[in-house]
């Protein structure tokens, strides 16, 4: 997708802006976004499927609207969290996948048929019937990686998919990740994530700093912090 972010400025409930005149268009398969605590990055990821809506500038997806059409853009950008549980909303693993699939259109046989895919794509085959809050978090972040993607979203957005989990389970995720088909845009603190990535950018105080390869981008962060000491 064309991923078009012109002229944004934000600030929550009138505050100071927590993002300054950023803009920017991404059409590359994997682009992280990294950068300090409170930089603007999650307000950045979040805007990309219109759960924040810029207050100046705007945010298009292949030319739709984040302000105007929200939920045409969410239809085609799936977004996952930093902790699973925030969208894990259904009792059983199954169910939860499923959930996703609600207002379709599709049979029953069909939401079956996508569901038990989508589990076996995520490691998670014969577990359909496991109570979803019973999982460990590594396996709720599988699932909920899961019941994003059976949507067949063109985009996945990524909030720090893999701050919470063990280095075991972080790299399975970063796994899944690598071997999705769909464009990603990946926020993360996990810096060696980015390697083979296409682009990288670096936030820092609410402003888009640097934009290039993920070494260039890395050094350019490593230095503003050692600046910053
Ligand atoms: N819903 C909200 N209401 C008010 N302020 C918010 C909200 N969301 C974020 N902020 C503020 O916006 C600023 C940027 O936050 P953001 O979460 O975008 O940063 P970040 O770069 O993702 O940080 P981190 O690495 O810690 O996740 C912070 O000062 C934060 O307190």
């Amino acid at each position: 997708m064309l991923i078009d972010v012109r002229d944004v400025t934000h600030g929550f409930d009138g505050g100071a802006p927590v993002l300054r005149d950023v803009t920017v268009r991404l059409t590359e398969q994997r682009v992280g976004v990294i950068g300090a605590n409170g930089s603007g990055k999650s307000t950045f990821a979040r805007m990309l499927n219109g759960l924040v809506v810029p207050e100046q500038g705007t945010v298009t997806l292949d030319g739709l609207d984040t302000a105007r059409q929200g939920k045409e853009v969410r239809r085609r950008v799936g977004f996952c969290f930093t902790d699973p549980d925030a969208q894990i909303v259904m009792p059983t693993v199954a169910e939860d996948v499923a959930f996703s699939l609600r207002r379709r259109g599709l049979t029953r046989t069909e939401v079956d048929a996508r569901v038990e895919a989508a589990l076996a794509a995520h490691g998670l085959a014969g577990r359909g019937d496991h109570p979803a809050h019973l999982l460990s978090g590594g396996q709720k972040q599988l699932l909920a990686l899961a019941a994003v993607l059976v949507t067949e979203p063109d985009l996945l957005v990524m909030d720090e998919p893999t701050t919470l989990l063990d280095i075991r389970n972080a790299r399975r995720v970063a796994e899944v990740v690598r071997g999705l088909p769909q464009q990603v845009v990946l926020v993360t603190h996990h810096l060696d994530l980015l390697a083979d990535f296409d682009r990288v950018l670096v936030f820092d105080r609410s402003r888009l700093v640097h934009d290039g390869t993920p070494a260039d981008a890395i050094a350019h962060y490593l230095r503003l912090m050692d600046d910053d000491r």
